[in-house]
């Protein structure tokens, strides 16, 4: 498939390149994820087993197949596992290992096996432990600030938190990163256009393709909140994980503990909770899963069940860095490639939301690319940056 016509020349991020982001992703991101899963609960003799041939195979043996009897054996085929069995990890094009490693990290718990482990969350311990925080206790307590604000302000204000609510991400700190050093800096700001898209005069469907859990979704209920109130959005479908995934990502489950944090909160930050929980009595906020959503593929990928899904939106907000490198291809473009053609497939117009945690960059001017390349940062993974881009 030619998903990017325009940009076909922009090579495609792979994990073998010496010294790049995705190899370290593999090399040494994904080791500390085996061992945070192994001791997130108390595992069986054979899910240790399983943990320690994951790490065996992904350090230096071949990638293996799903077993053939499982359940999602025929999706995974259908997207390219054959092209990649046999072969080091680190063949792999980074968006397709990454995803791979996630799915064999929930194999080798019994996640999807029929038994007592059948659906469990290994990364439930820690979405709980920042859920339950005093950061979260905090970011709660700040919300009574928010009806002093004008609307203006305010929506200004939602916009900000949504996007860097993405610095909190469960998977980019398993190394020790630290996000604290975040710069606060946009690369692109489209907020206006943003605005503009999500006019109030014939509110429709807006449709939220989350990312993480707990810190980022809570900035995203609150914005949701907002278009609700506000008359931008009659309808908001939130798109969930459908299973546990890149470490925090926002799953039902999630939504349920966020929906529950928030209207268990006093003040402003419970009555934003209480119209939300009515809000999905109601309809108007309707949760919604895809097995795409797990997929190792770009978003022009799309099957065409969920494009018609999506097409009735009449925009599309996807957050985070995943989502992003999921929409524009995961692809080492120039950093001025434009944004609106890399997206111009997509069934809807779309607003990315987003800290740099990736190489993927496109739409930026040929200045702001160059005053960023000339502090010699790592701008483009250190999560130190985001961006506000619209395509309408
Ligand atoms: O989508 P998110 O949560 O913003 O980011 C996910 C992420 O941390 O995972 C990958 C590395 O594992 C990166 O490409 C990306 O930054």
């Amino acid at each position: 498939m030619t998903a990017n016509p325009h940009e076909d020349d922009a090579p495609v991020i792979r994990c073998d390149e010496p010294g790049s982001f995705a190899r370290d992703v593999l090399a040494t991101r994904h080791p500390a994820l085996i061992r945070q899963v192994r001791d997130a609960h108390p595992h069986t003799p054979d899910q240790h087993r399983a943990l320690d041939a994951l790490l065996a195979e992904t350090r230096d043996s071949v990638l293996r197949p799903l077993p053939a009897d499982a359940h999602d054996h025929a999706a995974w085929a259908g997207w390219g596992m054959a092209d990649h069995v046999g072969r080091s990890w680190f063949d792999a094009p980074f968006l397709w290992a990454e995803s791979y490693f996630y799915r064999r990290l929930l194999g080798a718990v019994d996640h999807f096996a029929p038994g007592p482990w059948q659906g469990l969350d290994p990364f439930a311990p820690v979405k709980r432990a920042e859920l339950h925080g005093t950061a979260v206790d905090e970011e709660l307590r700040a919300m009574d600030a928010l009806p002093d604000l004008s609307r203006e302000e305010e929506a200004a204000t939602l916009v900000q938190a949504a996007v860097w609510g993405n610095r909190a991400d469960l998977g980019f700190l398993a190394t020790g990163a630290d996000p604290a050093q975040a710069t606060g800096d946009l690369v692109a700001d489209d907020s206006d256009a943003l605005w503009a898209a999500l006019d109030t005069e014939t509110p429709g469907t807006v449709a939220v393709i989350a990312d993480n859990a707990g810190r980022e979704l809570i900035p995203d209920l609150v914005l949701i909140d907002h278009l609700l109130r506000h008359g931008h959005a009659r309808t908001v479908v939130l798109h969930l994980k459908p299973q546990p995934y890149y470490v925090s990502d926002a799953t039902p489950a999630d939504l349920v503990d966020a929906l529950r944090r928030l209207s268990g909160a006093p003040g402003h930050a419970g009555e934003i909770g209480g119209r939300l929980w009515q809000a999905v009595a109601t309809g108007s906020l309707r949760p919604s899963v895809h097995p795409f959503f797990c997929a190792p593929l770009p978003y022009a990928a799309m099957p065409d069940d969920l494009r018609r899904e999506l097409a009735t939106a009449t925009l599309t907000i996807l957050k985070g860095d995943l989502n992003y490198r999921r929409l524009v291809g995961d692809r080492l473009y120039r950093p001025t490639a434009s944004f609106d053609r890399l997206t111009g497939y997509f069934p809807t117009p779309v607003a990315a939301l987003r800290t740099l945690k990736s190489d993927v960059v496109a739409g930026l001017t040929a200045a702001r690319a160059a005053a960023l390349d000339a502090t010699g940062d790592r701008w483009r993974t250190s999560g130190t940056h985001a961006l506000i881009q619209v395509r309408r």
